[in-house]
Formats: C-alpha cells, structure tokens, sequence
C-alpha cells in the first residue's frame, strides 16, 4: 500500500478530476435513490385515486431524475478516465525517462522484459484500479452504509441477522483481497518471463534460425507461457470462489429472515413487508460490499504493480552530478591513477590498479586478450560506471567534477556493439551531433568510409535502417557507428573495437581520416589486432585487468613479453601485423 501513496504525487496536477468524477457520482446515486419512491408516490397517490394531473407531474420528475443521473453517470466516467488516463501516461513518461538514465548498472538490476511489463501492463493495471477507484469508491460504501442504517431504522428486529453476516462478509472479502495481491504478483512475474523470453527470441532470430534451434526455443516459450497460464488460472479460481461464498452467506442470511419473520408473523410482531424490504436491503449490502470488494481487488492487483513501478523509479542512479559541477570546455588530457573497478562488488576486480596518461590529441591503443578488461577501462572515461578506487582526471580534474552533460559531449563513443536506431542514416549519424550540417556529415561518412555503401542506396542518407538495423552488414553497421562519433568532433574520441568486421583496407583508410581530422582529439583505440593500434603514440597492454605494460609499438616489441607474444600469434596467423 505504501507504494501506492508514494505515487500520490501523479495525482497531484489532476486532483480537481479525481474530486468531480466521485461528486458526479454521488449525483447519479442520489438520482438512483430517489426513483423508487417517487415510482411508490406514482402509485399509492397517482395511479390508486386516479389523479392524472398528480401522475404527469412525477413523470416529469422521474425522467428529470433520469436525466441528472444520467449526466451523474457519464461526468463521472469521463472525469475518471480523464485522471486515470492522465496519471498513467505521466508515469509512463516518468519510467521511461528514468530509464533512460539509468547507469549502466543500474540495468543490469533489470531484465529488459521486467522493464516492459512495468511501462506496459503494470502501469494498465494502476490506470484500471484508478478509474475502478474513482467511480464505484462512492456507490459501494454509500449503498452498503445507507442498507444498515435503513435496516437499523426500519427493521430492527431483524437486524441481529446483519451482526452475523456483514462480518462474515466482510472478513471473506478482506481474506481474498489480500490473497489476490500474492496471486496477481506472480501472475505479473509470470508475464516479466513471457515478456524477456520474447524479446531476446525476437533479438537473436539469426542465431536461432542458424543453429536450427527453433524447436528448442519454442519449448522454452511454451514453459513460461504455461506457467503463465496456470498461475493465471490459479489466481481466477481462487478469486472466482468469493461471487458463490458472498452469495451463499447472503442466501443464509434470508434464509435466517424468513425463519425468524415466520415466528414473529405468527406472535404479530413483524408485517411481512419489513421481511421482504429487509431483503432487499440485504441484497443491497451485499451489491454494496461486493462493488467495495471489487475496488479493492482492483487495487490489491494493482498493489504488486506499484510496487515495481516504484522499485524502478526509485532505482538510485550512482552516477550523478555534484552540487555545482564544473562545466569548463575539455582539452582532453585524460590520466588514470590507480584506477580499481568490479561489476560485482563481491566479485575480485576487473580493473587493478590502472594508472596511465594521455596528452590532448594524442592516440592511445589498447591491446590485450579477451576479457582482459580493455571495454571496461573505455566506459569508466564518460562514466558509464564509476570507479571503485583511484581517480580518473580530465585536464587535471576529476571527472566526477565534471558536469555529466559537458563530459559526455566531449566524448565521440562508438562501442563495441554498433547501436543503430529504426531511423534514416542522417538521423542515426547526427545522433551523435543534431546541428551537423549536410557537408559535416557527409565529412563523418568519409572519414569512417561509410560514404561509399551509403551513396548506392537510392535515397542515400534518407535510407531507412530497420530494426536491430538488419539491413545492414556488420561492418556497415560499424562504420555508421564510427560516423555518429566522428561527427561530434570531440576532444576525446574513443573507438571500442569498432574496425572488427571491417576490411584492412577500409581500417587504414579510417585510421588515415582519424590522423587526418582529429589531431587534437586524444583517441583511445581498443582493439585486439595488432595492426588497429600499431601507430599508437602509446600503447597499454592489458592482461587480466592489469596494464602489464605500455610504450610504443617498437619499445613493446622490445620489452614486453605479452605484447610479444600477440604480435608473434597475429604473425603466424596471417601477417596481420603487415597489413
Ligand atoms: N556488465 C558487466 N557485468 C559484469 N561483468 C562484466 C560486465 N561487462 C564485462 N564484464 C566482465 O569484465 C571483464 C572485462 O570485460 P571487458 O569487456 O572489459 O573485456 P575486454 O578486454 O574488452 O574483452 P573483449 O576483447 O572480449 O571485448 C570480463 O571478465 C567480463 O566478463
């Protein structure tokens, strides 16, 4: 329940809404209660003495009330899809900007389908409890108070009867509420499972097709997708028990009227008119009761789906501003200084003790066998994690100084994986710089040779990349991903494996491009081929998170036995080094 009132805060820019759909409907309750006593008026002193003028005047009435109930009714419906609607899409917007911003391991506390049902049908299910809650919170309790207090007023001897039932009721419908907020949260991780299940089938389709693998994946789908079912199934069964438990205290309940009217008839203590008005009202507290307890269920389904929205949104990001960060313009001097990371803090570090510098426009190569911690080392620069121990300066300040904003539009990242949106190739490229000009991406496509495959689409950078940019080869994928760093003409450019899957000849024509056009970028160039960083003013040789050595090409060649060893497996396997 906490979770819901710390969403209160939505509700906030809405709340006239929220209070008009409810005044609404105390209108249209109001109307539905007056009707049956002017249709008893009708009668007894209309249509019994013949009054015709009399009976003309309270239809005139009674459609008046119709008419007003009926405004009653459609105001309240409108003005509570008008909050709950409006209250779901602002904290949709507000998770997805949430997201948006979430460190780099702060995702890694969330599956990408978790992420999907929270923004999707979690946020459905608070929108569903909301409009529940703003139209049926006023006719269920009106209607099951107004019962009694008519019961206690008008049928007292009876009333012994509701002091058995309206607890009975009421303790049963508190038991489900409760037992349903359980049910529907393992209904909703049973979802977070279709959902991720889903999402990476639909991400590694070629992996799948390639490795004939179909047959096994639809079996792992129909896993979750039966224990969705089942649970599912579970959680209706169970529920679907309270409509038949209600009724059957309620059916005891006339049952016990009726035997207790039948002997009081018999004394002449009881006109068999309260009997039947006393069933009615019983009838009525439990229509009252079961509309409550359809709210509350709504909300005990909705409580499980709070309490994800609000475990994102308060997801802390740890890589924040400072109060009063700096946000002088970066030269690009970059020094680390015994430099610590662990992704897992429990974990021993991926990182040991990095310390090493680089001078504005200078290019430094890092080199070293996988995992050896080189991506790692590149993410800590534009704080993509934050280092554990040591410090990282930029022009001799740490970057935690920094203003977020103005370190990372400093920095020209092209990961590792090349990230291209479902947009145009002008729009992926001048992601990385929206006021680019036409010539200024023309001059990142050259300079990363992307300009060469773009220029034979027919609609060349209006060519439409589609999604998880299928469309394109891998090392057209990189080159475009080069382009979006390059266009930003950054002072720290930083290329993380980014010429894997592109041809030697293209590498050295873009490493040409790099001399060429950013001397005084300092570029940080990660690669696992010798002939990526030879050129390097210098080079970190990386072995199992630690720098085991850095120089030049020729004094590494010299002094340093990993490096050698590299250089010697990239000889024998093909004269990579003498591309
Ligand atoms: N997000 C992450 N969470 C946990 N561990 C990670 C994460 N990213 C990388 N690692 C681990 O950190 C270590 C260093 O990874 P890193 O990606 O920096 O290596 P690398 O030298 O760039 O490797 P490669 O040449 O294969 O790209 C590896 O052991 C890897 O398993």
């Amino acid at each position: 329940m906490q979770a819901i009132f710390s969403l209160k805060k939505y509700m906030k820019p809405y709340m006239v809404f929220a209070i008009i759909a409810p005044l609404m409907m105390v209108l249209e309750v109001a109307m539905d209660l007056i009707q049956p006593t002017i249709m008893q008026h009708i009668i007894d002193n209309g249509i019994a003495k013949d009054n015709m003028p009399y009976v003309i005047k309270m239809f005139g009435l009674i459609i008046l009330c119709a008419v007003m109930g009926l405004i009653g009714g459609a105001g309240c419906s409108i003005y509570a899809s008008k909050t709950a609607i409006n209250f779901a899409a602002d904290i949709r917007q507000d998770l997805y900007e949430t997201i948006t911003y979430f460190s780099n391991s702060n995702k890694d506390h969330f599956t990408i389908g978790k992420l999907i049902t929270n923004i999707t049908s979690d946020v459905e299910m608070l929108q569903r409890a909301l409009t529940m809650l703003l139209k049926i919170f006023v006719r269920g309790p009106f209607t099951f108070i107004g019962a009694i207090v008519i019961v206690f007023i008008t049928a007292r001897e009876l009333f012994p009867i509701l002091l058995v039932v309206v607890p009975i009721l009421a303790i049963s419908i508190y038991f489900f509420t409760k037992l349903s907020g359980k049910l529907f949260l393992k209904v909703q991780e049973a979802i977070d499972a279709v959902n991720t299940r889903v999402q990476e089938n639909l991400a590694g389709i070629r992996v799948i097709k390639a490795y004939n693998r179909k047959k096994h994946q639809i079996e792992q789908f129909t896993t979750v997708n039966e224990t969705l079912m089942k649970r599912n199934i579970h959680a209706d069964q169970i529920i679907g028990i309270l409509m038949p438990l209600t009724a059957f205290v309620v059916n005891m309940g006339i049952i016990a009227a009726l035997w207790m009217g039948a002997f009081k008839i018999g004394n002449e203590t009881i006109e068999v008119g309260v009997i039947l008005a006393f069933i009615n009202y019983l009838m009525m507290i439990m229509g009252g009761l079961m509309s409550s307890s359809n709210v509350l269920m709504q909300i005990a389904r909705a409580v499980p789906s709070a309490k994800r929205i609000v475990e994102v949104l308060e997801e802390k990001s740890e890589i924040k501003n400072i109060e009063n960060p700096m946000s002088t313009p970066i030269k690009g001097a970059v020094e680390f200084e015994n430099v610590s990371f662990a992704y897992n803090k429990n974990n021993e570090p991926v990182l040991k003790n990095i310390s090493f510098k680089a001078n504005p426009g200078e290019t430094i190569g890092i080199i070293g066998m996988t995992g050896s911690g080189k991506s790692t080392i590149v993410q800590l620069i534009p704080r993509m994690f934050e280092a554990d121990q040591g410090v990282i300066k930029i022009d001799g300040q740490p970057i935690r100084h920094y203003d977020l904003h103005t370190l990372r539009s400093s920095i020209g990242f092209a990961p590792q994986k090349a990230t291209l949106f479902s947009r145009t190739i002008e729009a992926n490229v001048k992601y990385g710089n929206d006021e680019a000009t036409m010539d200024e991406l023309i001059e990142a496509l050259e300079s990363s040779c992307a300009l060469e495959f773009v220029e034979k689409f027919d609609d060349k950078q209006q060519h439409h990349i589609t999604q998880g940019a299928t469309n394109l080869s891998g090392g057209q994928k990189q080159r475009l991903a080069m382009a979006r760093a390059f266009i930003r003409k950054p002072a720290i450019l930083i290329l993380d494996d980014t010429t894997s899957a592109v041809d030697s000849f293209s590498e050295r024509r873009i490493q040409n491009a790099i001399a060429n056009n950013f001397k005084e970028s300092t570029k940080f160039i990660v690669s696992s081929k010798i002939s990526s960083i030879r050129h390097a003013d210098k080079i970190l040789v990386l072995d199992d998170g630690s720098i085991v050595g850095q120089g030049t090409h020729e004094e590494l060649l010299e002094t340093n036995r990993v490096y050698q060893e590299i250089v010697s497996t990239q000889l024998v396997r093909g004269g990579i080094l003498n591309e």
